[in-house]
């Protein structure tokens, strides 16, 4: 009987996998009709756990087809590292979803995130790099400390202790001084109402960026979206009008082209005017640029949300300020102290493991395989990077907040598995920029303050996106 049951299963299997280039089909769920399979993803905290609950069942590779939209699912270390690296230039497009057209005036190429690779992308990446990677010991470096250092002193005057604190604007704004100083040399007044009305613009945006939507599987959805898709429109219309007249202002025209650029702007605006490649105009530099300065909006969610943990972790807190004690004493903390101070890097590593975001999702640009199913050009790839954030079989006790697991012999370790910023050559363009403002600002905050709840707040840090929403947790801070 058993031995039937096996042959049976066979079969089944064998016939499902025969296909003329000897590439199987990847196995799919039953689907129904014009939604497909999107009924799966629901009832649960994170639709990446929907991912790992079909990877049980079906394996590691598995196809779905969401409402219009044909889908694979991968799971496990190994097909993921194939997918980004070992074959990343088979994989390195991004969804065509209405939703990425319209936040980027009518094209999604203009995004650094949501477009397909091109030369372009290419060229954009390679200037970034500079900025958003600046190698230690070198005078870009030595600057984002002093930013950082400063960002995190003006945050910490905002706070009154002992009162109720809102602490998102603070940090927002702390983070998107520095980000602003370091790629285009600006700085605002925490009071400036238009520097504050952008922030605040940016914030709204990222969060509707981070939010998946049944209309981005099935079209016919998008006028429910309709309203929400205006507003985007016309806060995406305000921040350029504020890139246009206070971060731009007369520099195109008075920048001369045989000068080294000071700052990201400047590089933008050597490259266009000069004509060193004819692919990035200066609108779509534009682009790049806002992208870019929208990068604090993550940092700063990023931050509320290890405060959101830290405030019912007063171990953790207390194993911080031991070790900025030890390392630091008196003296400011500054990005400088990274490397003698793993616990407070590993906090950093345990919250962005337990938040989970996702890898942006992926798509064929021709047919390929993983872990020899057959993959469609035109596939849309969701790399379950919540499992390998999450899995028991990676991690011991996965749902608690240990900093520990990231150091071993009294320095921080990476493990392979752990991927939050995906890889290859769409890989994140903003890590070291989480690794360094986070650490800056958290190190100044648990310096002076300990960070304790607020009556009547709850501190459930949701997971599975970034982004918090506008109207979020509230603490009280402690002077030490
Ligand atoms: C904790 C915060 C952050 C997390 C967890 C995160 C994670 C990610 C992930 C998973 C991707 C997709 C990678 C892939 O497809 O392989 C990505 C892409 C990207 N990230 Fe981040 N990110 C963070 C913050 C930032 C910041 C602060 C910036 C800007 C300074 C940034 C800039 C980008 C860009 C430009 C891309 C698109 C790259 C491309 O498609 O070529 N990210 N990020």
């Amino acid at each position: 009987m058993v031995c039937y049951d096996v042959y049976k299963k066979n079969r089944r299997s064998s016939k499902q996998v025969l296909v003329e280039d000897g590439l199987r089909e990847p196995p799919s769920p039953k689907k129904v009709p014009v939604i497909g399979h999107l009924h799966l993803l629901g009832g649960y905290e994170v639709p990446y756990q929907a991912f790992t609950s079909l990877g049980k069942k079906y394996g590691n590779v598995v196809r779905l087809q969401l409402g219009k939209v044909r889908c694979v699912v991968v799971n496990d270390q190994r097909n993921i590292r194939e997918a980004l690296v070992t074959k990343g230039h088979h994989f390195d497009s991004r969804p065509n979803f209405q939703r990425y057209k319209e936040l980027f005036s009518g094209n999604k190429e203009n995004s650094l995130a949501f477009c397909d690779w091109s030369d372009t992308q290419k060229t954009r990446r390679d200037m970034l790099k500079a900025y958003t990677f600046p190698r230690a010991f070198t005078n870009k470096f030595a600057s984002l400390e002093t930013l950082i250092s400063c960002g995190t002193r003006s945050a910490l005057a905002q706070v009154t202790p002992g009162q109720v604190t809102d602490l998102k604007p603070i940090i927002l704004r702390g983070c998107a001084n520095i980000f602003l100083n370091h790629f285009c040399s600006k700085n605002f007044d925490y009071d400036d109402a238009k520097f504050a009305e952008m922030v605040d613009d940016f914030d709204e945006i990222f969060y509707e960026v981070n939010q998946g939507y049944a209309a981005d599987f099935l079209p016919f959805l998008m006028p429910l979206l309709r309203r929400n898709l205006d507003r985007m429109g016309a806060l995406t219309r305000r921040i350029r009008d504020f890139v246009h007249d206070k971060v731009i202002e007369d520099r195109y025209d008075v920048f001369d082209v045989e000068t080294e650029p000071s700052d990201y702007v400047e590089s933008l605006i050597k490259h266009v005017k000069s004509g060193e490649s004819t692919e990035l105009t200066w609108e779509t530099a534009l682009f790049a640029l806002e992208d870019i300065i929208g990068g604090h909006s993550a940092v700063g969610n990023f931050l509320v949300k290890v405060f959101g943990f830290l405030v019912n972790l007063p171990h953790v807190q207390e194993k911080m300020q031991e070790e900025i004690d030890v390392v630091v004493g008196n003296r400011e903390v500054t990005i400088a102290d990274r490397s003698a101070m793993p616990y407070t890097e590993a906090v950093i590593f345990e919250a962005i493991r337990l938040i989970a975001s996702p890898i942006v999702p992926r798509v064929a640009n021709q047919d390929s395989s993983i872990d020899g199913y057959r993959i469609e050009q035109g596939t849309v790839l969701f790399l379950n990077n919540y499992e390998l954030s999450m899995s028991e079989k990676l991690w011991e006790r996965p749902e608690e907040f240990l900093p520990e697991r990231f150091i071993k012999e009294g320095r921080l370790v990476k493990p392979e598995h752990f991927l939050p910023f995906g890889g290859g050559r769409r890989s994140c363009m903003g890590y070291k920029m989480v690794q360094l403002v986070s650490f800056g600002i958290l190190g100044g905050f648990l310096q002076n303050y300990t960070v304790l709840p607020a009556e009547n707040e709850s501190y459930k840090v949701p997971i599975g996106s970034l982004a918090l929403a506008r109207d979020t947790f509230k603490f009280n801070f402690a002077r030490r």
